[in-house]
């Protein structure tokens, strides 16, 4: 008869917090690009339209023609680190793993493209760790960003027949510890300009308008967050103008609006002359903001007239950010260190 056994080569006890945002490709070609894609919008909580229909145009239209120019448009954003978003994501969890100490191992995923979830959660579970705090880094909730996050960790754990205990970071749009980090970071960012702009617009990503009558909270959460941070910012600022926006539309449906490069134009247009632009819905530099805000961004705006035009950064590890991001972990990581 087998001995009982205590599972003596399985570690455990430790916890882990696995950090997770959107995905990026492996590399700025073509290829990669198009493997990417064909994942992320296969996603049906992304594109919102039958599969019968969707995927003939996805990969009969979409995956001919757009890996081409979005791998143009990557180049122009890659660093010697690789694609911003991958080497940011993976700063934060450095940082946050010096602040936290051992007792808890910090990881970090991607949804889309790599490393996978599924591959960091279960190298986390084989080094002991029985909970995880799963935190996917979108200050505002929608289905197209925290739950198709939670379903993909939901799909790994579906394989493990010993699953750790999980519990995932709730969206953060109007905590005060993002506000008061986003308010902290602006305000270092504003102060640094050769010259005060007269506008300054907080462009979120987009999403079809329709998610938002179909119950979605992330316009909501967007205009939330824009009304919070204008409020920290205005006694400081009492003459900036401050505006939300919405970039990046993909598709032929309607988006939220207003949308950003409308708005880039519209000012130019009608006068404003210094303008600055934050993307608070992102929690690290990414292409929509390094190559669709800051590149082509400032050429609408220069070309229509404008002169002055500031991308600020996003939080990315700053020290605003990290100390957010500490007090929102230790907040939810509770009872268990
Ligand atoms: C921050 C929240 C994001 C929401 C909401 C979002 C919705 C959304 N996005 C697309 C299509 C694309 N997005 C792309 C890039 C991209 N999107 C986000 C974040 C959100 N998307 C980030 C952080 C990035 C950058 C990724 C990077 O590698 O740096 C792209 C790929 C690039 C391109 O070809 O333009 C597409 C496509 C849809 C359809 C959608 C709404 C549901
Ligand atoms: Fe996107
Ligand atoms: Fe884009």
């Amino acid at each position: 008869m087998p001995r009982p056994v205590d599972h003596p080569a399985t570690k455990t006890g430790r916890v882990g917090v696995l950090l997770a945002n959107l995905g990026t490709p492996d590399a700025a070609e073509t290829g990669a690009v198009r493997r990417y894609l064909k994942q992320f919008l296969s996603d049906r909580r992304v594109v919102e339209i039958t599969p019968l229909v969707w995927q003939p145009i996805l990969r009969g239209i979409i995956l001919n023609t757009r890996p081409a120019k979005s791998a143009h448009a990557y180049k122009q954003v890659w660093g010697a680190d690789g694609s911003p978003l991958a080497a940011i994501t993976a700063r934060q969890a450095k940082a946050l793993q010096e602040r936290l100490g051992s007792a808890v191992q910090v990881d970090w995923a991607m949804r889309y493209g790599n490393p996978s979830i599924g591959s960091r959660l279960a190298a986390m579970k084989d080094s002991g760790c029985d909970r995880i705090l799963f935190a996917p880094l979108y200050p505002q909730y929608s289905g197209a960003t925290t739950a198709t996050a939670v379903d993909a960790l939901g799909a790994a754990l579906a394989s493990m027949r010993w699953q750790p205990a999980i519990r995932t970071l709730p969206p953060y749009h109007d905590d005060a510890a993002y506000i008061g980090a986003l308010a902290e970071d602006v305000r270092r960012q504003l102060s640094a300009l050769p010259h005060m702009p007269e506008v300054l617009l907080l462009s979120f990503h987009g999403m079809p308008e329709r998610t938002l009558h179909l119950g979605d909270p992330y316009h909501c959460h967007c205009r939330k967050t824009a009304r919070l941070l204008a409020a920290a910012l205005a006694d400081d600022f009492p003459d900036l103008r401050i505006d939300t926006t919405f970039q990046s539309r993909f598709g032929r449906a309607k988006w939220l609006e207003p949308a950003t490069d409308t708005v880039l134009e519209h000012e130019a247009r009608t006068g404003t002359r210094r303008l600055a632009i934050a993307a608070p819905g992102f929690s690290a530099d990414c292409l929509e903001t390094l190559e669709e805000l800051a590149i082509r961004g400032r050429e609408s705006f220069v070309d229509n007239g404008g002169e002055d035009y500031a991308t600020l950064s996003c939080l990315n590890d700053s020290t605003a950010g990290m100390t957010m991001l500490e007090t929102l972990i230790k907040r939810e990581l509770g009872g268990w260190i």
